[in-house]
């Protein structure tokens, strides 16, 4: 019989692990993975409860909330409030960061940074989403945080991980020593080790972007695409298109077949879509872990200056040789782009 180990299990098994290992980081590992479960408890039932649709709000994105986008972000943020090991949280769903002021968190060591449900649009048609959270250590020693704690850099993460629920439910997290993958078995209500060291394949066969933006990407990318779309044996292309329109689901699928995500810059979108902090930096984490590459076309998204907590990026990310070989074509074809992406850096 195969022995089971759960994802507190784990995290104290590796412990050893972190530099600074005290347990607040496995504490507050734990305390996004109960959050989690209570999120996935309503995702499973959305249906039945009154959670689908919109919460007749706008973010700070400018975007429509969704009810479970809210529940979701409540959740989150309720489980690091209470845990004790957090001291300063940013959320795709509120403009500004919330520091967590109360006498056992105000001196807590870590930030954490996150999309509370990733793939919002995918929601109400039982299409899987997610969550995505990155860690950091605070700078400042003590006291409330200050908005250098959580502007650092992709490099300077020391975590980072996001749950699917999809047709399972699943939450994949690294610490910068590979990654591990946990399957929720509902039965017990554990997350359970179910994909050890996860590996990105170094090439693929499958392209995932919104090909309904195309007149509207850059001419990198059109030439990418059109590569991507062309017989040739040798190189097993054409290959296939896949989209779900959720990043982490798009991302986890790719994880384990092999294959490349773009969201580029689009004239609606002329700094990208997807959000550095809370989005891109923490899937790079976990994809450059698993031997795969994240880049922004040009450099690599763990190296672009953070500026403000909900800053844009253009990303490619995914098997290697698919990330360089679109990174070839954007210096070809876009090279304009690189230094527009520099300048909003600054
Ligand atoms: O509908 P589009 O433009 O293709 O965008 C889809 C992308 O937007 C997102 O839904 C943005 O994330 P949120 O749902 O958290 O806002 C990504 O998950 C996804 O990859
Ligand atoms: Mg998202
Ligand atoms: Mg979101």
């Amino acid at each position: 019989m195969t022995k089971v180990v759960t994802l507190g299990q784990f995290i104290i098994e590796r412990q050893s692990e972190f530099p600074y290992a005290k347990g607040e980081l496995s504490r507050l590992l734990r305390d996004i993975g109960i959050a989690a479960k209570i999120v996935n408890r309503e995702v499973n039932k959305a249906g039945l409860v009154d959670i689908l649709g919109e919460a007749g709000t706008m973010n700070v994105q400018g975007e429509h909330v969704k009810k479970l986008d809210i529940y979701a972000n409540e959740q989150f943020i309720s489980a690091l409030k209470s845990g004790g090991e957090c001291s300063m949280i940013a959320s795709e769903e509120n403009e500004d960061v919330i520091h967590v002021n109360s006498a056992v968190s105000k001196n807590a060591k870590y930030i954490v940074a996150m999309d509370p449900l990733d793939g919002s649009s995918n929601i109400d048609v039982n299409v899987p989403i997610g969550t995505i959270f990155s860690i950091y250590r605070r700078k400042t020693e003590k006291g409330m945080c200050t908005m250098e704690d959580v502007l650092q850099k992709g490099t300077e993460q020391v975590a980072a991980g996001y749950i699917i629920y999809g047709s399972s439910t699943m939450l994949v997290y690294t610490t910068g020593h590979g990654v591990n993958g946990f399957t929720l078995d509902p039965s017990i209500g554990e997350f359970c080790f179910s994909h050890p060291n996860m590996k990105f394949p170094s090439s693929g066969k499958i392209y995932s972007l919104n090909e309904g933006n195309y007149v509207h990407f850059p001419e990198g990318v059109k030439k990418y695409l059109k590569y991507c779309q062309v017989e040739d044996d040798e190189t097993s292309r054409p290959y296939t298109s896949r989209y779900i329109g959720s990043m982490v689901a798009d991302i986890h699928r790719n994880m384990i077949k092999g294959g490349i995500f773009i969201y580029p810059t689009t004239a609606s979108s002329p700094k990208g879509k997807l959000r550095l902090v809370y989005e891109c930096n923490p899937l790079a984490f976990i994809v450059e872990q698993a031997g795969g590459r994240a880049t922004n076309g040009f450099k690599r998204i763990l190296d672009v200056n953070v500026k403000e907590i909900h800053q844009r990026t253009p990303i490619f990310i995914g098997s290697t040789d698919m990330v360089e070989k679109a990174e070839e074509f954007m210096r070809q074809y876009s090279p304009e782009l690189e230094e527009v992406l520099q300048l909003a850096e600054v």
